[in-house]
Parts: C-alpha cells; sequence; structure tokens
C-alpha cells in the first residue's frame, strides 16, 4: 500500500487526528487504482486463451507483443507479464525518467516527461520497428496510462523533436486542458491520433487503459494511439490560436497545421476507418474507482460523505477558492452535509504559468484555499497528485487547514504573492502541508479531500 507522509511545519498544520484520516482515506483511493489489480480485474487467461473487454483472443499461431507506456507502465506491464507467462515474443516498456523501474523480462526504457527527450524518439523508433516485424496472426496487446504522450515520440515528417518539444512547453504553461494539448500533438506526432494501428493494420489489437483523464475519453488519454481521433487540423489550429501561440509555435509547427488545413495532409483517422476492425480498446481503472473506495474509506470512518464532481476543471487558484467556501460552508453551518464530513472532488485543474516559481495545480489549489478556511477549527483541505509528481514541486500535493494562512503571514510570507509568482512549493515549504508519496506507479486524476468535524 502507497503511504501519503506529511511534512509538517511551524503551525498546527497535520497535528490532529483529522490528518491522519485524510491520508488514509486518499491512500484508499490510491489503493483502489493500483494497476497490477486493475489489469488482473480486466483480463483473464485460459490456457491458450485470453479474455478481455467481452472478447476472446488466442494465444496460440501467432507471436503476443507487449508494448507499455505511461506512469502505470511498470505494475500494468509486470501483470500482463505474469498472466501470459510463456507467450510474449517481445516489446517495450517506457516509464517516465525518475520512476521506480520496475523488474521485467521485457526491456525497460525511462523517458522524457512531460517534455519528450531522445529517448522518447527512441522509444517511438523502437515501437515502430516492433510493430512493422508483427505478422497477421500476432497478437499486439498495449498497455497505455497517462504520460505515455511524452514518452513515446515519433515526430511528423518536418517536425523534428526539437520542434515537438518547444511545442509542447508553450502548450503546458499555456493553461490549455489536456483535450486541446492533446488535439495539437496529434497532427505533430504520427503515434498519436491512431497511429498505430496503421503501422500494423492487420495484426489484432488489444489495448488496456488506465484513465488519467477528465471523463475516461480514450482517444485523449496518451493521445490516443489506438483510438479514432474525433479532432482535426482545424481543431489544433484554434487551440494554437486561443491560446494566444500561433505566433509563438516554431515555423515548421505553424507550416504543417497549415498543410493540414489547406488539405494538403491526410487527416487523423476516423471512427469507421477500417484500421480499427481488429482493435479493442478497454479501460481498467479510472478515478471512478478511486472516488468509490476514498468514500467507502470516509464513511468507514463515521464521516458523512459525497462526491462533488468528478469533473474538476479550472484555474486551480479559482477552483481552491471555491472548494475553500465550500469547506468554510460546512464548519459553519454544517452543510450540505451533517458533521463529521467527507467532501470530494476529482479532475484535473490548470495553472497558466506566469511567475518563475516551482509548484503544481495541486499546490496552487490549496494555497488558495487557505486563504478561505482561515481561522476555522477541525477542517482541512488536501490536494493530491495521484501520480505522486504535482508539476514542478517533486511532491505530490499538500494539506492546509484553518491555520495555514495566518501562520505564513506570521512567517512574513506573502501568499498571494507565492501564487501570481507561481511558486507554490516555497509557501509550503515554509509553512509545512506537502504530501510526499514519491511515484505511486498508477495515475488517474488529482483528488481535492475537505474534511470537517
Ligand atoms: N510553478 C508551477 N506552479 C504550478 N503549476 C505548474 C508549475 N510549473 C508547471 N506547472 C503545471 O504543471 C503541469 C504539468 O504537471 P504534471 O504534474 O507533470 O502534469 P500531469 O500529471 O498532467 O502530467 C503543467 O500543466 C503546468 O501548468
Ligand atoms: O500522456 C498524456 O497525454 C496525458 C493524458 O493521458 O498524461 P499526462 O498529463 O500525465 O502527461
Amino acid at each position: 500500500m502507497r503511504r501519503i507522509l506529511l511534512q509538517d511545519g511551524p503551525g498546527r498544520v497535520g497535528r490532529d487526528g483529522l490528518a491522519d484520516a485524510a491520508l488514509s482515506i486518499l491512500e484508499a483511493g490510491l489503493q483502489a487504482v493500483e494497476p497490477g489489480e486493475a489489469v488482473r480485474r480486466t483480463v483473464r487467461r485460459e490456457g491458450e486463451r485470453l479474455y478481455a473487454g467481452g472478447r476472446e483472443y488466442p494465444l496460440e499461431g501467432g507471436r503476443v507483443l507487449l508494448l507499455a507506456a505511461g506512469k502505470a507502465a511498470g505494475g500494468m506491464a509486470a501483470a500482463l507479464e505474469e498472466i501470459l507467462a510463456g507467450k510474449l515474443a517481445g516489446g517495450l516498456v517506457t516509464l517516465p525518467a525518475g520512476a521506480a523501474p520496475p523488474r521485467l523480462s521485457l526491456p525497460v526504457r525511462m523517458a522524457g516527461h512531460p517534455l519528450p527527450d531522445e529517448a522518447s524518439e527512441r522509444c517511438g523508433k523502437e515501437v515502430v520497428r516492433l510493430l512493422r516485424d508483427a505478422r497477421s496472426e500476432d497478437l499486439v496487446l498495449v498497455a497505455l496510462s497517462g504520460g505515455a504522450s511524452a514518452l513515446w515520440s515519433l515526430p511528423a515528417p518536418g517536425i523534428g523533436l526539437a520542434n515537438l518539444r518547444e511545442t509542447t512547453r508553450l502548450l503546458l504553461a499555456s493553461g490549455a486542458p489536456i483535450e486541446e494539448i492533446n488535439a495539437v500533438r496529434k497532427h505533430l506526432d504520427l503515434l498519436k491520433g491512431g497511429g498505430m494501428p496503421l503501422l500494423a493494420p492487420s495484426v489484432r489489437w488489444l489495448c488496456l487503459i488506465l484513465s488519467d483523464v477528465v471523463g475516461d475519453r480514450l482517444d485523449l488519454i496518451a493521445s490516443g494511439p489506438t483510438m479514432p481521433d474525433p479532432s482535426r487540423f482545424s481543431d489544433a489550429w484554434r487551440v494554437l490560436e486561443r491560446r494566444g501561440l500561433l505566433g509563438r509555435v516554431p515555423t515548421a509547427v505553424r507550416a504543417r497545421l497549415a498543410d493540414g488545413l489547406a488539405g494538403k495532409l491526410p487527416e487523423t483517422l476516423k471512427a469507421g476507418s477500417p484500421q480499427f476492425e481488429r482493435v479493442q480498446n478497454v479501460c481498467v481503472a479510472s478515478a471512478q474507482d478511486a472516488l468509490d473506495a476514498i468514500l467507502r474509506s470516509a464513511r468507514a470512518r463515521g464521516f458523512a460523505a459525497a462526491c462533488l464532481t468528478s469533473s474538476l476543471q479550472g484555474e486551480a487558484s479559482q477552483v481552491g477558492l471555491v472548494l475553500g467556501n465550500i469547506l468554510r460552508e460546512e464548519a459553519v453551518y454544517g452543510r450540505p452535509l451533517p458533521l463529521p464530513c467527507a467532501l470530494v472532488a476529482a479532475g484535473e485543474t490548470t495553472v497558466r504559468i506566469v511567475g518563475e516559481g516551482k509548484g503544481g495545480r495541486n499546490l496552487e489549489l490549496g494555497l488558495s484555499a487557505a486563504s478561505r478556511i482561515t481561522g476555522l477549527d477541525r477542517v482541512l483541505l488536501a490536494s493530491l497528485a495521484s501520480d505522486g509528481v504535482d508539476g514542478t514541486s517533486g511532491v505530490a500535493g499538500a494539506l492546509v487547514d484553518g491555520t495555514t494562512w495566518s501562520i505564513a503571514e506570521s512567517l512574513g510570507l506573502d501568499p498571494d504573492g507565492c501564487l501570481a509568482r507561481n511558486d507554490s512549493l516555497a509557501f509550503f515549504q515554509a509553512v509545512g502541508g506537502l504530501l510526499q508519496t514519491g511515484w505511486t506507479g498508477t495515475n488517474v486524476n488529482d483528488f481535492s479531500l475537505l474534511l470537517a468535524q
């Protein structure tokens, strides 16, 4: 079971049973989306047959390949190696640099995240090589989780890794949500947006997906390499326009999108394309599973519990204010739930980067929420990235209570200034409340847990 550690500071943060309860409740959420278990719940083997998503896959007659990428690739691949004992003929597993390398029989590579690097491109080429050698009687298993967009890269002709990297950097800092970021990536990288089946259209495909995307749109997770792509060149162009990036992205990127818009390049594969006839995509777990476990765990500890939303989106500091106000309502008026209560929200907020500081969306959400609960007793809000690494902070999230804001002020910190400089890590390093897990090995959105007693 993955433990969450709370870094204390000069204030009362974490010095009461409420914080212990919050950590245990969130740990139950992480446990429910352990990737190996999620795969074992979804895939079953009986002798020479594999069963998943209501279909049967014969294991004899051809080779079985496994291609896995993403923050949960280690756990997913380990479970599949076990299930397919004696049957795997080859493959590749790619994880973000810095994650603990799993012990597997298949080759394991570490690559750049959130920006693709040379290792990402090498992995992309390795995937192409493996698929080009595949024959029609082969079965290709793909295990995808969030992060894979950066970990496997095959820049389109004329784009090159440096331009793809720069465009990704600009998009990540722009505050664009993942559907916008990936609409652009799908049009600059040949593996994304349904690109994989094009490389080996005659094989059978089973793609297992751990969702880290709000609403579990499978074409968005890891930029949907095995999924039909509903987005078009015109969508990618509009994203750059909307985010003020058309004049800032490299010339080669603008030129490719303009060629696509002018009909000089084929659109990505759409639903109904024959290339998807032999492809099955199955979601093995998502934030919904973690939310259910969080609610169960809270209720078992005597809290009235409810989910506020599983679609939390918006600028992190604004979302933090709203959640802080909801927690205040609970503490002062005991509504909407009777006390003691636990409210949980899952999703993925965004941060438009304007400063030079270090932090992440969960840290900014927590910092901002602290302003709305200051002075209140027996309340807390914990915001956690389920992958264990929030933005550039190196930590998983933050826990705030009614003392956080006043401690900051007593230390001479300027909380609003920290937010304005995107410097939330420095704020929490001073006041305490950082949540640490290391890479959790899973990845299903962020969680904000509100407790009031
Ligand atoms: N200093 C910062 N403060 C707050 N957020 C940041 C900061 N630097 C980067 N980010 C945000 O972190 C996000 C990338 O974080 P990461 O945890 O890798 O995302 P994901 O889990 O979705 O891959 C970017 O969208 C960016 O807006
Ligand atoms: O790989 C990706 O495209 C995204 C979404 O799945 O993941 P992350 O935000 O973790 O990079």
